[in-house]
């Protein structure tokens, strides 16, 4: 539940149809790149209204205690998923102001984790979001649920807060980022 009065958002009129595979944001992001060799590789589905599905497989590579997802990893992915939302939806750069995880059944390595994110209301710049995880399926009893506050954001704050050399890489290949937004609105 937002803590202000929200309203409910348009779906942007050129966010993806429904059932659409949504492209990585950007080669090295940890969430989502296929650079990142031990990153999460979350690949994210558009759904209905204001919905996306992402989902993403646990590896050893991802624990925390012995043959289980590490609790901080599990909360990247409810980020990457919440903030894919937020992009594809509404197709406006936003970073993550909040973000807080219920931590509900172990997530064991091996397993698909499905993550359903929604966005739930929008009041100025601030986008309230939240998502459930469910362990090997789309349905059944869920093992992380997350809620978390987007603040959408000018270019320029990836311009002005980027390290040059990264930018610099970006400018050279363009492909390295996926064209969710208008770069020349
Ligand atoms: C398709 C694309 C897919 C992308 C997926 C990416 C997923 C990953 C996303 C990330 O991980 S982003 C990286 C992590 N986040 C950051 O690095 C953000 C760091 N924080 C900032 O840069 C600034 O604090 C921020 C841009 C969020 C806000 O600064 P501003 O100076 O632009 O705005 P301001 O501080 O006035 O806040 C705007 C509103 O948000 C509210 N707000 C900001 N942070 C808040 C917070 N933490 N809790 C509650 N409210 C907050 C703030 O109170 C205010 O509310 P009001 O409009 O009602 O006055």
């Amino acid at each position: 539940m937002a803590p202000v009065e929200t309203t409910l958002p348009e779906r942007h009129p050129d966010a993806p149809e429904p059932a659409t595979e949504l492209p990585e944001h950007y080669a090295y992001c940890f969430g989502c790149g296929s650079s990142v060799e031990h990153g999460l590789h979350l690949r994210a589905t558009a759904g209905e209204d204001l919905t996306v599905r992402s989902r993403f497989t646990v590896t050893t590579a991802h624990q925390g205690a012995p043959g289980l997802a590490h609790g901080g990893l599990l909360a990247c992915a409810f980020d990457e998923a919440l903030g894919t939302a937020v992009g594809h939806l509404l197709r406006q750069p936003a970073v993550t102001g909040k973000l807080e995880t219920d931590f509900l059944r172990p997530v064991p390595v091996g397993t698909v984790l499905f993550i359903d994110a929604r966005i739930d209301g929008v009041a100025g710049r601030k986008v309230y979001v939240s998502a459930d995880g469910r362990v090997n399926s789309p349905v059944g009893d869920i093992a992380v649920r997350a809620r978390a506050l987007f603040v959408t954001v000018e270019l320029k704050h990836f311009i002005d807060n980027g390290r040059p050399e990264d930018l610099k890489k970006v400018a050279a290949d363009p492909s390295l980022l996926g064209r969710t937004v208008d770069l020349n609105p």
